[in-house]
C-alpha cells in the first residue's frame, strides 16, 4: 500500500476517483470513511505504518482536497506538505484547530459543519437556558433523592419568557437560538464582528455593552485570538448578580476561573455549560444547583451526524465538479 503512493504517477489512481486526504488522529475513527470510499480515492496516513509527516511528504503532493476529522490539529507545517491543497472540509463547526492564517494566505477554501449542526446546537443552548432558569436538573435530583415527600421546598427558578437575551456570535447557530427564543417572548440582541443588515435583533458593538443590556448571554461564536476569554470579570460584572451565562461555543471563550469565583460568591446567577477550558476536566466547584453541565454534546444528535455526512459528501462532489460549495467558512 505504501509503495503504491511512492511517486506522483501513483496519484493517477486505477479507479479514476477524485483523491481526498483524510486528516485524523489515529484514535478518531469516522463512519465517513466507509461512506466516501465508493466515491473518492481516500488517502489515510493514520492507516499507514509510516509517520504521518513522512507519509504526507512522500505521497500527498498532488492532493487538492482534505477532510479534517473532528478536532485533529491541522498546522501550517502539515499544510506546507500539501502544496496543491485547495479545499479543507472541516467536520466540526468550530475550526480553531486549523491554522486559519496559513489557509487565508494560501487562499485555501474551507467548509465547516455549522449548517449540519446549527439546529441541534441551538436546541441544546435553549435547553440549557431553560434548565438553568427553571432549575430542571435540580428538581430532577430533588425527586430522585426522595426529598419531595419530606421537604417541600425544591429551589424556585426564574421565568424564561421576556428575558433579555444577548447572543454572542450571530452565525448559523446564533441565528437559530434567536429564532427559538423570540418564540418564548424574549427580546434578542447580539454582538458579532459586524452588524448584520437583514437581522431584526438589536446590535451591540461590544460584548460589554451587550452584557449591560442582557439578563442572559448565550455564547455561540468561534474561538479566536479575539474571542479568547471574551467573558471576563468586567463582562460578568456588567451582566449582574442574576445574569445567566450559556456556552455552546468553546470553553476558552470564558475565563473559567473567574466564572467559578462569580458563581461561588453569588455574583453570577447561573450557568449552562456544554464546553470547558480543559475538557474533559470540569472544575468540581461548578457542581452547583444553579449550574447545568453537559459533556460537549450540543451539536450531537443522530440526525445531525447524518446531515454532516451528507454535507461532506455534497461539498466534495461540488468541488470536484466545479460547482458552488455549501457551508463555506469565511476566513477573516
Ligand atoms: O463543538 C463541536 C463542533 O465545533 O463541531
Amino acid at each position: 500500500m505504501a509503495n503504491s503512493y511512492a511517486n506522483q504517477e501513483c496519484f493517477q489512481s486505477n479507479d479514476d476517483l477524485p483523491m481526498v486526504l483524510l486528516h485524523r488522529l489515529p484514535s478518531f475513527n469516522s463512519p465517513l470513511k466507509d461512506i466516501l470510499q465508493p466515491h473518492f480515492h481516500l488517502l489515510d496516513p493514520a492507516d499507514s505504518p509510516e509517520p504521518a509527516s513522512s507519509f504526507l511528504s512522500c505521497h500527498a503532493k498532488s492532493v487538492r482536497a482534505l477532510i479534517c476529522i473532528y478536532n485533529t490539529p491541522l498546522s501550517a507545517e502539515t499544510l506546507n506538505l500539501l502544496p496543491s491543497l485547495e479545499l479543507i472540509v472541516a467536520t466540526t463547526a468550530g475550526v480553531e484547530h486549523i491554522d486559519l492564517e496559513e489557509c487565508r494566505c494560501r487562499g485555501i477554501i474551507m467548509t465547516n459543519a455549522s449548517t449540519a449542526f446549527a439546529e441541534d446546537a441551538a436546541d441544546h443552548a435553549v435547553a440549557l437556558l431553560i434548565d438553568v432558569c427553571r432549575r430542571i436538573s435540580t428538581a430532577d435530583r430533588f425527586v430522585r433523592a426522595g426529598l419531595w415527600p419530606v421537604k417541600r421546598d425544591c429551589p424556585l427558578g426564574f421565568k424564561v419568557g421576556r428575558k433579555r437575551v444577548g447572543i454572542v456570535g450571530l452565525g448559523r447557530i446564533g441565528l437559530e437560538v434567536g429564532k427559538r427564543l423570540e418564540a418564548f417572548g424574549c427580546s434578542i440582541a447580539y454582538n458579532s464582528r459586524k452588524k448584520k443588515p437583514s437581522v431584526p435583533f438589536s446590535y451591540h458593538a461590544t460584548v460589554l455593552d451587550l452584557a449591560e443590556d442582557s439578563d442572559a448571554l448565550i455564547l455561540c461564536c468561534s474561538l479566536t485570538e479575539q474571542t479568547h476569554h471574551i467573558i471576563n470579570k468586567d463582562v460578568l460584572e456588567a451582566l449582574g448578580k442574576e445574569g445567566v451565562i450559556i456556552n455552546v461555543g468553546r470553553g476558552a471563550l470564558i475565563d473559567e476561573k473567574v466564572l467559578v469565583q462569580f458563581l461561588l460568591t453569588g455574583d453570577t446567577g447561573g450557568a449552562g455549560l456544554d464546553v470547558f477550558e480543559n475538557e474533559p476536566d470540569v472544575p468540581r466547584e461548578l457542581e452547583l444547583d444553579n449550574v447545568v453541565l453537559s459533556p460537549h454534546r450540543a451539536i450531537f444528535a443522530s440526525e445531525s451526524l447524518e446531515a454532516l455526512h451528507q454535507l461532506v459528501f455534497t461539498n466534495l462532489k461540488a468541488f470536484f465538479s466545479n460547482k458552488p460549495l455549501q457551508s463555506v467558512f469565511q476566513i477573516e
